[in-house]
């Protein structure tokens, strides 16, 4: 809902903050993951659909670089960068995940198990990133100030509730926490300066809602593939336009 009065900084932040309720994190895919009731071939469609975004995150980095933010800010994104796209960094800590969960990394690579709205989702975030002003798409990342909590509520939960899991496989979440901590420091810190008038305010908290709603729709294809058994065209008898799901 759009405020009609400009918030103080303390205020805009709460307001914020508080859209975190809507976090994928209480997506009912996501509830029954960290529960501990996901199948091995849900945990494995998880991990395959979620690289799609984990790919997609330093291109999105760069779209922002490529619009032209002052040096000290992209001194910051470079980091972004190499945080994913770095020997040892998240996307081959991802791979490593993939492997731990029973999947081979070219299947991963080859996104063959991505599925069609959770490509659309992640493609709509870099497309955005890529037509935004900086400070817009530097702001739309702010979903990572609930993220350390997803992380470590797996870090908590997987080893005691999918012990099939290798150990090793659970570094990226590791690896993650004190990263998405100092991007949020930097992307909270910016949006509470830049985002200083009502209608920037409201904008701030629109480009917050288009976010959630990426991650949100992520969870509700994999839930209707995984959990309810109807990927896209599941009932078109011989349709070979029908999608690898599992890697059986
Ligand atoms: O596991 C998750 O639930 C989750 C969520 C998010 C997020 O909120 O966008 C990110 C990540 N993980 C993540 O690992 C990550 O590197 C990341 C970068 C960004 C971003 O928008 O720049 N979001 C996220």
């Amino acid at each position: 809902m759009n405020m009609s009065e400009l918030l103080s900084k303390e205020d805009f932040e709460k307001k914020l903050k508080d859209m975190g309720s809507m976090y994928h994190i209480h997506h009912p895919f996501h509830v029954r993951m960290y529960e501990g009731s996901c199948t091995k071939e849900e945990i494995q469609g998880w991990v395959a659909n979620r690289f799609y975004y984990q790919c997609a995150i330093p291109i999105k980095d760069a779209a922002i670089m490529s619009n032209n933010p002052p040096i000290e800010d992209r001194r910051k994104w470079v980091d972004r960068i190499l945080d994913h796209d770095s020997v040892g960094g998240g996307i081959e800590a991802w791979l490593d995940l993939g492997v731990a969960v029973g999947l081979k990394k070219e299947d991963l690579e080859s996104h063959k198990f991505v599925l069609p709205a959770v490509k659309f989702a992640v493609d709509a975030y870099v497309n955005f990133a890529r037509r935004s002003p900086w400070k817009e798409a530097a702001m739309s990342s702010l979903t990572e100030m609930f993220a350390p909590q997803i992380h470590q509520q797996r870090l908590d939960t997987w080893p005691k509730n999918y012990p099939w899991i290798e150990q090793n496989g659970l570094r990226y979440f590791q690896k993650r926490l004190s990263e998405a901590r100092r991007d949020v420091q930097h992307g909270l810190s910016m949006t509470l300066v830049e985002f200083d008038t009502v209608e920037l305010q409201n904008r701030a908290c629109e480009i917050l809602q288009f976010k959630l709603d990426i991650l949100w729709t992520m969870c509700d294809a994999l839930y209707l593939a995984y959990e309810l058994k109807r990927p896209p065209y599941f009932n078109i008898k011989d349709c070979n336009a029908t999608r690898k799901i599992t890697c059986n």
